[in-house]
């Protein structure tokens, strides 16, 4: 039997790296060294992220207000100006730096950075300017990886007529996995995982996690996660952990 193995870089396997951004203050260059370790290991990393909490702050400093439903931040004309301004000025360029201080080449980007998650409005009337990703730039990615560099993607998308809407950032996080055919997928936050009635949950299916919420178990800024993980499961990836910045969480396992 003869065997090919393939050498060329695109070969790779990817991890889609989420932190939310209740873990972005508190991130350590022992946590950074993780990345450069799954990257000598053969991994390529790519990094997604929240800010949920800083938008909050700048929302609140320009007396503007905004509710959550679902997960998900009904974002209004006025708000949606403070989302951008917050992530792509702010969050993404201080997280870039920290990775770049520890070592690890990295770039950020957002949705409108060669298109990279073009997107269209989720439902204006429900949600305001939330959009849902169409298409994201998976070349774009490919040639920043082949190159030994990280992207680092802030969750803003854009339409193809230029208009910024606000995405959950773990819905880029699995957008961006999906498109990728990623190896696999963690989504790092502030709880090691699902808690249930106090306890963490070292694994969980599709149907316990339906039960789950409907149950009201997991409710807010759980759910998009859980959400994201069921439809990249349900498109065969392999692993999906929701984890804390130890990367100890729960598993998600498809049945
Ligand atoms: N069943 C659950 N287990 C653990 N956390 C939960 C659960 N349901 C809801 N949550 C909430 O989800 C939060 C994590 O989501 P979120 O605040 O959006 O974090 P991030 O900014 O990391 O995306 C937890 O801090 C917790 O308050
Ligand atoms: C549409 C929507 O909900 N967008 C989120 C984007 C930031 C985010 O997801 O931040 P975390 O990772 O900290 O939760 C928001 O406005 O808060």
């Amino acid at each position: 039997m003869t065997t090919f193995k393939s050498t060329h870089p695109t070969a790779r396997k990817k991890i889609v790296i989420k932190l939310g951004g209740s873990t972005l203050e508190g991130l350590t260059k022992a946590f950074y060294s993780n990345f450069k370790d799954l990257q000598q290991k053969g991994f390529d990393i790519i990094i997604t992220h929240g800010g949920g909490p800083a938008i909050n702050k700048e929302l609140e400093k320009q007396h503007i207000s905004s509710t959550v439903l679902n997960g998900i931040r009904v974002t209004s004309e006025e708000a949606i100006e403070v989302v951008k301004t917050t992530l792509i000025g702010k969050v993404n360029p201080g997280l870039v730096s920290e990775l770049n201080q520890a070592g690890i080449k990295a770039i950020g980007l957002n949705g409108f950075d060669g298109l990279l998650l073009e997107s269209e409005f989720l439902d204006l009337n429900t949600y305001g300017f939330v959009g849902k990703v169409k298409n994201v730039n998976t070349q774009l990615i490919e040639t920043l990886c082949d190159n030994g560099i990280v992207p680092v993607i802030a969750c803003v998308g854009a339409t193809t007529d230029g208009q910024a809407l606000n995405i959950n950032g773990d819905t880029v996080a699995s957008e961006v996995a999906l498109a990728l055919n990623a190896a696999s997928l963690l989504l790092v936050t502030d709880v090691s995982g699902i808690r249930i009635e106090g306890e963490y949950q070292k694994e969980a299916t599709p149907s316990l996690i339906d039960q789950w919420i409907q149950e009201g178990y997991i409710y807010g800024g759980m759910i998009p996660k859980v959400q994201g993980a069921l439809q990249v499961m349900n498109s065969g990836l392999s692993s999906v952990q929701i984890v804390d910045e130890r990367l100890i969480g729960t598993a998600i396992l498809s049945e």
